[in-house]
């Protein structure tokens, strides 16, 4: 099997190698006698796989260093270990974490108002019905319609933003609970659970490596105890360039992260931490601070452009070891006396630094060697930490800055591949993250997993602690995952095409919370291992299904029945030591026992080491990553990412819930996570389409929300309901935005005449909508701005995204044809050169045809209005102001579209809106000389008549 792995024994003769296994694929050729490390650093380039601390000289044991202030929430002093018992003990009962009430007033009015709201709908809608226009009886009826269903769509959103929560945690008990000394951890080792942290990459193209590295850093330089912490990427490209650049970041790290420890300081990715504008020296007490700074931004800034030179120097490196293979080949060819004239079939491999072909894809892909068909690759590029802190020195031969007092052992850090071969389903992302599930069980089995995508890194370096608050609480044991809302870098100021999504997660997401929590995002959340594996909550759920799970555990420990009943294979596959490692980390996420948590984990449990790395272990950590390990198993059903969406996200969320598990939303005011966002209109439509298309086919699954069962709240189930129902919502917004130029080319309007009760009705719904966003300005924190960019995205990507999604989705139910995962672009992580560049870039894409089409008529109507009104033949002068206001309803929202396609130069959306308004003007003056009105009974100068 190509995906075997050869492990060497730990500490091997080679500097460069770690305890890790190496892979070893069978079309390793046999080159070196020729080609040594030398010559390969010839080509002006070696991948730094730094050594493993394990040897580094050991310095007296001491209690790690109190590193993190907490620069989130409160400012205690910190508690020395010498303090008396008392207050501690005392601090040991305070809660880890606490609601915070929303003002009364705001939330009070808020439902007042939105029940007012609703009341009024119900009557303007039955009066639309009860009052058709005998005139047009197709355009009331289109209206009508539409209306409908807008209502409806309000009352799905509306209904579940009633009860938002506010959330705090307190890190100082966390640290108080899990780091001092106690009677059961004398010397105050952490005892806090362990977290692998998930990355998932998937095209080093589109997502720069560079941007993969920072956030690989921030975690490496994140504020947890690192003998629990361990990193795995997830590389579904199968990229060199992204392994090389990966063990680029292992080498930086191993002065980064001592670095961050010594000054405190925030980010700690180090690309944001260095554009940071401003004074670096603000609250830096230590002296040595400037010099350190400046040495590890030239270390950086060295390791940045070996970076960005890689896929030059792998090139380059492979060109020149393959011209070499084809020259053996041509003079073993000659040799063995066999015909010169024959081509040779000398693959174009891509090559590793030490002289062996890369077993991922090749820039030529070859066979065996293509994105879709590779083997399996795990390389440990940092081994699994001591136990104890290792002190660094002031010996600046070796450190580049001082370390004195510096526990400078790195987490663990591992690069995964997953095996991928033709015939296979991969699963995208859920794919991905199933197989680094397995593997992390194996490899570290940290009872806590957080998911985070190549572009969002940790900005709050104590983002983890702020989770484990919540799980560690009381009750946190029925809670599955602790989500953090995505905030985005890099997006123009005015965030035209609401990148940023605020109203989603300030407003919706917060309100969510009070619901048993919010939906799963897909990144920048934190998940209980043993809520992925399908269990359900403790307590929670019934007796029986409690039973169930205690004997799962039991039977993974029982040999004969792990192997008679086959029932654990059927569920988690074939590996033994998987299923072994479930009630270990079930065990281990549990809270501490005290009163009002029965089923606690006894303290000082989790301050052991951790289990060795050894051989064995790497190989079956390969083996669970196989292609066909999950064939006739329930991964991807019932068991990890759940697959058949391309928003795997909310369905993992959803069935989770819908165990009885619970959510936390975790909104911290340092922002925890910071990502990027398409700002180019083509990306940001297309990000939209795929989310839109994961939602209509959560609609057509068993996975909407009409099939929850009684675990959920019915609000909860209404916001559910909802994700699946929005893009559908598409179908009667084209139609709606139409209808202004409609009324406007006949002359007639949506209500027969434009009287008060219209009138009022329409200003009491609109006011109150305004009212209500005012009001969730208050509450959630977000702008008027921001929700009236929503607002406008709204009807953007509902015309043209939403409504590909709903084809989409049909066409994949009725026609069965798959729909693709297309990854959204990121931006490379240094382009100063024009920040918004992106911004201005117009790709064409079909989506844009609807929007653009309804711009058009909807100007021309404009047009042909007026100039009819010039010309005194249009009808009645209040249906050409309706139907002219309405049009302008609709231009509005699609401003900032308008703007996206004319590029760079902002103002032409304006040049252009005046000059089709001129050219429509003179094409409705040519038609209504050509076509005077049949009907005149209606026209104002009908007085001429006999
Ligand atoms: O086959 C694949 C496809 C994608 N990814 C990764 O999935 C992540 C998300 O992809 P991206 O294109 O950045 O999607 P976004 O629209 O930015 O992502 C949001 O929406 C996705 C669901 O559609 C979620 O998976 C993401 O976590 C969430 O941030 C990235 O890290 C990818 O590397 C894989 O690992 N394998
Ligand atoms: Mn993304």
């Amino acid at each position: 099997m190509a995906s075997k792995q050869n492990v060497p024994p730990a500490n091997g003769n080679d500097p460069r190698r770690t305890m890790s296994g190496r892979f070893n694929s069978r079309d390793d050729l046999d080159h070196s006698m020729e080609l040594t490390a030398e010559s390969a650093a010839d080509f002006g380039y070696t991948v730094h796989i730094p050594p493993t601390p394990d040897n580094q000289p050991m310095s007296e044991p001491n209690t790690p260093r109190d590193a993190y202030g907490n620069p989130v929430w409160s400012k205690d002093e910190e508690p020395t270990a010498e303090e008396p018992t008392t207050p501690s003990k005392a601090k040991k009962r305070r809660p880890l974490t606490r609601k915070v009430p929303i003002a009364r007033t705001i939330i009070y009015s808020y439902r007042g108002l939105a029940f007012l709201r609703l009341v009024v709908l119900g009557f303007f809608l039955t009066w639309r019905v009860k009052n058709p226009n005998r005139d047009a009886m197709w355009l009331w009826g289109m209206s009508v319609v539409c209306e409908l269903w807008f209502a409806f769509s309000w009352i799905l959103d509306q209904l579940p933003k009633l009860c938002p929560v506010n959330r705090l945690t307190d890190l100082e008990v966390l640290k108080d609970k899990f780091e001092m000394p106690s009677p059961e951890n004398p010397r105050g080792r952490p005892d806090l659970p362990g977290m692998d942290v998930f990355v998932s990459t998937a095209d080093p193209e589109k997502e720069p490596p560079l941007t993969t590295s920072n956030t690989i850093l921030s975690i490496l330089a994140s504020e947890y105890p690192v003998e629990k912490l361990s990193c795995y990427l997830s590389d579904d490209g199968g990229a060199l360039l992204t392994f090389e650049a990966l063990a680029e970041a292992a080498s930086f790290a191993r002065v980064w992260v001592p670095f961050c420890r010594k000054h405190t300081i925030e980010p700690r990715n180090p690309e944001s931490y260095f554009q940071i504008r401003g004074d670096p020296t603000k609250g830096k007490m230590r002296p040595d601070f400037v010099k350190d700074r400046r040495r590890v931004k030239r270390e950086y800034d060295e390791m940045k452009i070996r970076i960005n030179g890689l896929p030059d120097s792998i090139r380059r490196r492979s060109d020149a070891y393959n011209a070499h293979e084809e020259i053996r080949a041509k003079r073993l060819q000659i040799e063995s006396g066999a015909d010169p004239s024959i081509p040779l079939n000398v693959p174009k491999a891509t090559w590793m630094s030490d002289g062996t072909h890369w077993p991922g894809t090749w820039s030529i892909p070859g066979k065996e060697h293509s994105r879709g068909d590779h083997a399996g690759i795990i390389q440990v590029m940092l081994a699994p930490p001591t136990n104890d802190p290792i002190m660094g020195s002031n010996d600046l031969e070796e450190n580049l800055i001082d370390t004195t007092d510096i526990d400078v052992r790195l987490p663990m850090l591992v690069y995964v591949s997953r095996e991928k071969r033709p015939g296979y389903d991969h699963n995208k992302k859920a794919g991905a993250m199933n197989a680094l599930v397995r593997t992390s069980a194996v490899m570290s089995n940290g009872p806590f997993i957080l998911n985070l995508d190549c572009d969002h890194y940790i900005f709050n370096s104590l983002a983890m602690r702020e989770a484990m608050c919540f799980m560690m609480d009381r009750g946190g044991d029925r809670i599955c995952y602790v989500q953090f809302p995505q905030r985005f870098e890099g997006v123009d100021p005015n965030d035209r095409y609401a990148n940023k999504n605020t109203v989603f997660f300030d407003v919706n997401m917060r309100a969510l919370d009070g619901l048993q929590g919010p939906v799963y995002v897909g990144t920048g959340c934190c998940f209980r291992r043993v809520a992925l594996y399908g269990f359900e909550p403790p307590r929670g759920g019934k007796k029986k299904q409690q039973k169930k799970a205690a004997r799962l555990a039991e039977m993974a420990t029982d040999e004969s029945e792990f192997e008679s009943r086959g029932l654990l294979p059927k569920q988690y596959g074939q590996s033994r030591i998987f299923v072994e490692s479930i009630p270990v980390a079930e065990m281990a996420g549990r809270p501490l026992e005290g009163p009002g948590i029965p089923l606690g984990r006894p303290a000082g449990a989790l301050t052991g080491p951790r289990d060795p790395l050894d051989a064995e272990t790497v190989a079956e950590a390969i083996n669970v990553i196989s292609c066909y390990y999950e064939d006739k198993t329930e991964w991807g059903g019932r068991v990890g990412w759940i697959y058949g969406s391309v928003t795997e996200d909310v369905v993992t969320g959803f069935r989770m819930h819908n165990r009885g598990w619970k959510s936390i939303y975790c909104v911290t005011k340092r922002d925890a996570f910071r990502g990027t966002a398409p700002i180019n209109l083509t990306d940001r439509l297309h990000q939209v389409l795929r989310w839109a298309t994961g939602s209509v086919e959560i609609f057509f699954s068993r996975n909407n929300a009409l099939f929850a069962n009684s675990h959920m709240k019915l609000l909860q189930r209404v916001a559910y309901l909802n994700v699946g129902v929005y893009p559908f919502t598409s179908v009667f917004l084209l139609v709606y935005c139409f209808l202004p130029a409609l009324s406007l080319f006949s002359g007639q309007f949506i209500v027969q005449n434009l009287n008060v009760t219209f009138l009022v009705y329409l200003l009491i719904i609109s006011i109150s909508l305004c009212l209500l966003a005012i009001l969730e300005v208050k509450w959630s924190g977000i702008t008027l701005e921001e929700w009236w960019r929503n607002e406008q995205f709204w009807v953007i990507g509902g015309t043209s995204a939403h409504l590909a999604a709903v084809l989409q989705g049909f066409l994949k139910v009725l026609a069965g044809v798959d729909i693709s995962f297309t990854l959204t672009a990121k931006a490379g992580a240094d382009e100063e050169q024009d920040e918004f560049a992106e911004l201005y870039e117009v790709k064409w894409t079909a989506l844009m045809i609807p929007p653009i089409t309804i711009m058009l008529v909807n100007l021309v109507a404009i047009a042909v209005g007026v100039s009819r009104t010039i010309y005194a033949t249009f009808p009645e002068w209040s249906k050409l102001l309706g139907g002219v206001f309405f049009s302008l309803w609709v231009l509005l929202h699609m401003y900032p579209f308008a703007k996206g396609l004319m590029g760079k130069r902002g103002r032409t959306p304006t040049i252009v809106f005046v000059w089709s308004g001129m050219l429509a003007i003179v094409i409705s003056l040519l038609w209504v000389t050509i076509s005077p009105p049949s009907d005149s009974t209606n026209v104002p100068q009908g007085g001429f008549r006999p």
